[in-house]
């Protein structure tokens, strides 16, 4: 299969590395040509002069440059013939419709995807513009299943479903860090205190899946009447860290609509 990148950055790249299939050739682009040389010498990857190269010796097409530079971008697509091939696109924000109008195509495809996905156990939430049929959307489902999972998703749901799944991890990150520093202040060393930190997370999401309880009841489970867990709970609670996450959450969802 032979397959496009435009725009080698944090989501390209992760594209380029986890697609990576003896099968498949590349052609890649990137702004800054110095980010390329890393792939310079692999057979199967060919770093292309032109959007046009891309476009044109690619079935699929995908799209990673950020929603800002996007517009040139179609505008370059838009002066190329459709030939069998689909524009996949990765942008925040930028609906279905917009895209196929900039670059006047029909074949266009809008995933969600996540940095996570380097370890193949991402989601990546995916739509299709309304002409392309079942077999089409087969292949494409099939070509990104080194990603992880792939789930179809109706479009007004792409917002909220980008802010949990792609903004997700930096979300995670932050309160993973949160915990690190409070472990620091209370005397643990720094690296002590992440691998400690990264279990403690990583065995109550297990926990959770394999118990199936409820979050309320693991919290009720670890807290003593009168004793430690609570009295961190309460202190959480009276600063209004709930509700200081949702409006996180609301604010970034207010952010991808406006893009
Ligand atoms: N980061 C994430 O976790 C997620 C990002 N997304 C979406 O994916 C897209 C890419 O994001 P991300 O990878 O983080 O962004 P980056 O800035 O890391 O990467 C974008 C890349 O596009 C290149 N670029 C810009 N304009 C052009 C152009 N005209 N031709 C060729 N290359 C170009 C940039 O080059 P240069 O090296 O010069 O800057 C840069 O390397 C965005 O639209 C974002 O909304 C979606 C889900 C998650
Ligand atoms: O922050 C952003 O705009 C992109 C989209 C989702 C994750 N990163």
């Amino acid at each position: 299969m032979n397959i496009g990148i435009i725009g080698i950055g944090n989501i390209g790249s992760m594209l380029l590395e986890t697609l990576q299939n003896k099968e498949h050739t590349f052609h890649i682009i990137n702004r800054t040509r110095s980010k390329l040389k890393k792939y310079e010498k692999i057979g199967n990857i060919k770093i292309c002069k032109s959007i046009k190269d891309v476009y044109k010796n690619s079935k699929y097409v995908f799209v990673s440059v950020k929603p800002q530079h996007i517009d040139e971008v179609f505008k370059e697509i838009s002066e190329l013939e459709e030939d069998g091939n689909y524009i996949i696109s990765t942008a925040a924000g930028k609906e279905i419709n917009e895209i196929s109008e900039k670059s006047k195509k029909n074949n266009v495809v809008r995933i969600m995807p996540t940095v996570i996905s380097k370890i193949g156990k991402g989601v990546t939430a995916i739509a299709f513009h309304e002409t392309i049929v079942r077999d089409e959307k087969k292949e494409i489902i099939e070509l990104l299943k080194p990603l992880g999972k792939v789930l179809e998703l109706e479009e007004e749901k792409f917002d909220a479903f980008t802010i949990l799944n792609s903004s997700g991890p930096a979300f995670v990150a932050f309160i993973l860090e949160s915990f690190i520093e409070g472990a620091i202040n209370i005397g643990l060393h720094a690296d002590t205190a992440k691998d400690i930190v990264l279990k403690t997370f990583e065995g109550s999401i297990r926990f959770l899946e394999k118990e199936e309880i409820d979050l309320s009841e693991l919290k009720y489970r670890v807290s003593s009447p009168g004793g430690v867990t609570i009295k961190g709970l309460y202190e959480l609670e009276q600063k209004g860290t709930k509700g200081a996450i949702m409006k996180a959450v609301y604010e970034s969802y207010l952010k991808n609509k406006e893009l």
